[in-house]
């Protein structure tokens, strides 16, 4: 088999595509690096003394795990030198991070989830890291939240960490999705899955079931007729995942197909879902769809929605096309 690294990758679509400049190139190596440092500090566990809680909160008032701090200061020290940012934000942090005035400013903003599916950290059980990468406005002095605030259209690439039986980094920049093993003994990232597609039909749902009283009148039909299988309405059986990782969950549906939900719920009326817009679900929603999938908020696109706020939450259901737009079509879409 013929090794594509990373970085052959990226110059290799540079050079086809025009899409990758040097400064957006060297952003998705430093960021590859990042995961790659996450990725030993998980594979220690106790050994490195990384697990359990941190005893701290972050601005979304979760307690957080010794790897969710880590993680995030492995990437804001990562990338804050690179000379290729403006700013980053993160799903940690109460408001965004300024590239320090010694060192240039580069022309991206960079978000990240940096631990996703925080309560598997102790169980063994795959974890990730997200990214989305925005250009920053141009002509721009410093960069205020505000610049953050742009539409999941928005995105120049979106990615992902997962932290499983293998460490893979999964990508889109915008022309297709590409998946990278990290290869331990190399220390390189390297080229395993191009152009993923994820089927337009499928047999297999993700949402947490224990939520279903609170669920709205269309999540609550959608799902009863999933269950309902061969004999209900939908004339076939469904089987169901749920890892309670989103990046475990959303590798799972980019490989053999699935819906993936989150949905807002009766319990607090005022909270529109769990997961976070600009950390979770835009830069999923870019890959799934750039991997033939559909993401939307029971609504419309994510990537359509106007954001207000670094921190907004938003209801998920993404995946295969065919289910993705039954639930949508439920809520009257
Ligand atoms: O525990 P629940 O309610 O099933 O939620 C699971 C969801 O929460 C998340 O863990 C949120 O991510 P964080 O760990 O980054 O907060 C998703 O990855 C996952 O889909
Ligand atoms: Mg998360
Ligand atoms: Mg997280």
């Amino acid at each position: 088999m013929k090794r594509v690294s990373l970085t052959q990758y990226l110059v290799e679509e540079q050079r086809l595509h025009q899409n990758i400049n040097a400064e957006l190139r060297l952003l998705i190596e430093v960021v590859a690096r990042a995961c790659k440092r996450i990725s030993y500090s998980v594979s220690k566990g106790a050994l490195g003394e990384v697990l359990g809680s941190a005893e701290t909160e972050n601005i979304q008032g979760e307690v957080q795990k010794k790897l969710d701090v880590i993680s995030n200061e492995i990437l804001l020290e990562a990338n804050e030198w690179g000379g290729h940012l403006a700013a980053m934000a993160s799903e940690e942090m109460e408001t965004i991070r300024q590239i320090p005035s010694r060192y240039p400013m580069g022309e991206f903003l960079l978000l990240f989830d940096p631990l996703d599916g925080s309560s598997n950290i102790d169980v063994n059980v795959s974890i990730g890291t997200i990214f989305s990468v925005l250009k920053a406005p141009e002509g721009m002095n410093q960069p205020t939240e505000q610049d953050f605030l742009q539409p999941g259209t928005a995105q120049v690439a979106a990615g992902y960490a997962v932290y499983g039986p293998q460490t893979m980094l999964v990508l889109t920049t915008g022309n297709g999705v590409h998946c990278f093993t990290l290869d331990r003994e190399m220390g390189s990232w390297v080229l395993t899955q191009s152009d993923m597609q994820i089927p337009a039909s499928t047999k297999e749902f993700a949402i947490n079931m224990s939520n279903k009283r609170h669920w709205h009148p269309p999540v609550q039909r959608y799902v009863d007729e999933l269950l309902a299988g061969e004999t209900g309405p939908r004339g076939k059986d469904f089987n169901m995942r749920w890892i309670a990782s989103m990046v475990a969950d959303v590798h799972r549906i980019l490989n053999r197909g699935g819906v993936f939900m989150y949905p807002a719920d009766l319990r607090d009326p005022q909270s529109p879902g769990k997961l976070r817009l600009m950390y979770e679900a835009n830069p999923m929603a870019m890959i799934v769809e750039q991997a033939g999938g559909a993401a939307t908020d029971g609504k419309g696109r994510i990537l359509d929605i106007p954001p207000t706020k670094l921190h907004q939450r938003v209801p998920v259901f993404l995946g295969s096309k065919e289910e993705v737009e039954v639930v949508t079509g439920y809520h009257g879409a």
